[in-house]
């Protein structure tokens, strides 16, 4: 299908001077492609009868008013010295000519399908995939044998010719040499990498990983972008691109594009199943990423190998992809949530007490801030994943999850499940409002974890010796998810909150399962004396036992809570007065979608939470009215259809944004006590989404060293909470 037709040039228009210029007369039949700056048209020459057709491709408009920009005359160079290597397109003109200032080339012309169009055009057979797979592989060897990178491999760069047979996946040349670089010098040798390069070259989605980090492109480079591209036509999609579908405005800026990509390349580094909503790579694929990431800067990929790898793919591995693997919860929004484990026997009622953590447990050199915890990619922790995901530990400074088990904060007597049930919900909520920088400092926490992976002494507490080899996976695979999801520019939602509620769910029972693997062993250890409070009684004066305690207990009034602090002067808290964990734990449960969903339609923001964020919603979100959310059918939720509804109703059915939006601010530090104070008033309108979002909040305060007051807020906080949810688990209906 021809493009629209909107660009510079009009059908017939007339190009070149003919003969007389030693050019041809090029007249103008139909727009093909546009790129960043240039357009490429079908012409054909008219002073020839029956002249074949070209493709003429000239500077866009823009090149005009930016002269700097022009890179058809730069290319065209390219193209000459490219002419002998297989695939490349065969230049009709010698040079360059020039229509009113703007450079054009003529060369032959291709099919109008690009490889982009194509794949979108029909489902491609795996014989298909293989086929295009194999030829793009070996046009980019042809290239880089004849000493050139491409340097923006992406499938709008591969093109069809026009005699091939779609059906048989066709025939493919390679286009567009713009960025194209030759990495051998005249001597032969491969040119040392630039010192202190630091440029961006490609295209987002598909950029290597090194693109990312503006570092100088190999050959490699360019395999991996190939390898994107063969994940793109096997799924039909890169994950990264999720926020970006057809009929919805794309929702981040360049940037934020760039630090999502980026982060879930670095993510499906470690494991490649990341790069499948499924959860489950092909083999062959991970053997190519395997083979990819070990490449040196100057090392040639082996294009046999890979080539080998390729044709192993079966039909068999093109089903599976459709599939979630047993054990996989089913993708919302093309995002696995996670591979269940099996369940260990759990732990009898009446198990002893413990400590957590042991206090032999080493780690305390891990809990730097700044991202040395987790770095398991390398293997220092058993299992060989980042155990907090990334995510977990660039929501804060200090992981909530390292938090725990560096700090030995659950008193004894606490069961590490449910303090970790609670310690996700926090996590969750938290870095649900956390977006913007959130991404920032996983981004940089990945980056980092890696660079100091190898200068850290490897320390995997004895204790773990005796858990399951994947739990940090579990955990991994989940903290990667919410990093995920969370960091997708979006706003806030109902299949959003669906979604991270059921994840938060999952990550209850990961938690429980981790309890239980790690209690038994520690069982068996001799009963350590009772740890100190983390709350030392010099910096929680006011902090009494009442208040601390366990949700179901009746709220204090708001003005009583002052009253109350100095009827009772400063006194020792106990590790009863953090020990609330069980009464969460028994609200878990009922953190259930279908509560949710069934209590939220339409959505609808109480008016107090307008007036709160009115301001604030006017300053980052679209004044735009909210619509009625239809109802959402989670049975239906696996079918493509219902997935597609759920993606398009995400960032539409948007509600109470400015609670959120209020709540945002409420993780400033310095505001934190302030919003407690509207938290509070919002807690009669709350419904289960903003309640879960409360729930965050309070966590967040308790675990975090925030001022005594606050903590108490937050108490009383969770006191509402408690006796929201369990009215919702009761009745199906908030308090
Ligand atoms: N020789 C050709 N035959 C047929 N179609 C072509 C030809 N050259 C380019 N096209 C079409 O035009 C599109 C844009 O071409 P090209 O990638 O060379 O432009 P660009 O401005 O350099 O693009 P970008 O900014 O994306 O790098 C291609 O994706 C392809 O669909």
């Amino acid at each position: 299908m021809k493009k629209e037709w909107k660009t510079s040039l009009q059908r017939g228009e007339v190009i070149g001077a003919g003969a007389a210029s030693g050019s041809g007369i090029w007249g103008v039949i139909a727009l093909l492609g546009e790129g960043g700056y240039a357009e490429v048209y079908e012409v054909r020459d008219l002073s020839t009868a029956d002249s074949p057709r070209y493709a003429l491709k000239i500077d866009s408009l823009k090149v005009k008013q930016e002269p700097r920009l022009a890179t058809v005359r730069a290319e065209t160079e390219k193209l000459k010295r490219l002419q002998s290597c297989d695939g490349v397109p065969r230049l009709v003109e010698g040079g360059v000519g020039k229509h009113h200032g703007r450079s054009y080339v003529v060369m032959e012309l291709f099919s109008e399908d690009n490889l982009a169009v194509f794949q979108q055009k029909a489902m491609l057979s795996i014989a298909a995939i293989r086929s295009i797979g194999l030829q793009t592989l070996k046009l980019l060897q042809s290239l880089h044998t004849s000493g050139w990178l491409h340097r923006d491999v992406k499938p709008a760069n591969f093109v069809r010719t026009r005699d091939s047979d779609p059906a048989a996946g066709g025939e493919w040349r390679i286009l567009d040499f713009g960025l194209a670089r030759q990495y051998i010098s005249k001597d032969g040798l491969i040119v040392d990498a630039r010192e202190g390069y630091n440029e961006f070259r490609g295209s987002t989605n598909y950029a290597s990983i090194k693109a990312h980090q503006k570092e100088e492109l190999g050959r490699r480079d360019d395999l991996w972008s190939w390898f994107y591209m063969l994940v793109e036509l096997l799924q039909g999609k890169l994950l990264w691109r999720e926020s970006r579908q057809p009929g919805r405005r794309a929702s981040g800026s360049d940037d934020e594009q760039k630090k999502t990509a980026h982060r879930m390349k670095l993510r499906a580094l470690s494991d490649p199943n990341t790069l499948f909503a499924s959860g489950r790579c092909p083999e062959p694929l991970v053997k190519m990423s395997q083979h990819l990431a070990a490449l040196q800067f100057k090392e040639s990929p082996d294009y046999a190998k890979l080539q080998g790898w390729l044709a192993q793919l079966t039909s068999a591995d093109a089903t599976r992809l459709l599939q979630p693997p047993p054990g996989v919860l089913r993708p919302q929004n093309g995002v696995a949530v996670g591979r269940s484990a099996p369940k260990p026997p759990r732990l009898p009622p009446q198990a002893p007490a413990q400590q957590w953590p042991h206090p032999s447990v080493g780690l305390q050199q891990h809990a730097a801030p700044g991202g040395v915890f987790a770095h398991g990619q390398h293997g220092v922790w058993p299992g060989g994943a980042v155990p907090n995901g990334g995510a977990w530990h660039g929501a804060q400074p200090q992981a909530l999850t390292a938090h725990h088990l560096l700090n030995g904060w659950a008193p004894p007597g606490h069961h590490l499940g449910q303090q970790e049930s609670l310690d996700g919900s926090f996590w969750a909520a938290h870095s649900s409002l956390q977006t913007p920088r959130m991404s920032n400092s996983t981004e940089e926490y990945v980056g980092q974890g890696s660079q100091q992976s190898s200068q850290i002494p490897q320390a995997v507490p004895s204790h773990l010796s005796a858990v399951p080899e994947n739990w940090d996976q579990q955990l991994g695979q989940l903290g990667s998810e919410f990093g995920e999801e969370f960091d997708q520019p979006h706003e806030p939602s109902m299949p959003h909150v669906a979604r991270q509620q059921q994840q938060l769910k999952r990550s209850a029972e990961i938690f429980d399962d981790l309890h239980a693997d790690i209690a038994g062993p520690l069982a068996k250890r001799p009963r350590p004396s009772p740890a100190p409070s983390r709350v030392p009684a010099a910096a929680a004066p006011h902090l009494l036992e009442e208040d601390a305690s366990p949700l179901l207990h009746p709220p204090l009034p708001s003005s009583a809570a002052p009253a109350a602090s100095a009827a009772r002067p400063a006194q020792q808290i106990s590790p009863k007065a953090v020990s609330f964990a069980p009464d969460v734990s028994s609200i878990i449960p009922a953190l259930d979608p279908a509560n949710v969903v069934a209590l939220h339609h339409p959505p609808a923001p109480s008016a107090a939470l307008d007036a709160i964020g009115r301001q604030k919603r006017r300053r980052h979100l679209p004044d735009r009215p909210v619509p009625p959310s239809p109802p959402l059918d989670l049975a239906a939720q696996g079918s493509p259809a219902a997935r597609q509804d759920q993606a398009e109703g995400d960032g539409m059915a948007s509600y109470g944004p400015a609670f959120l939006q209020s709540a945002i601010s409420a993780f400033d530090e310095g505001q934190v006590s302030v919003n407690a104070k509207i938290l509070k008033k919002l807690v009669p309108s709350m419904d289960p989404a903003e309640a879960y979002v409360g729930l965050g909040w309070a966590g967040w305060c308790l675990i975090h060293n925030t001022t005594p007051e606050t903590r108490l807020q937050a108490k009383q906080m969770l006191n509402h909470l408690g006796d929201f949810f369990k009215s919702l688990a009761r009745t199906g209906k908030g308090a």
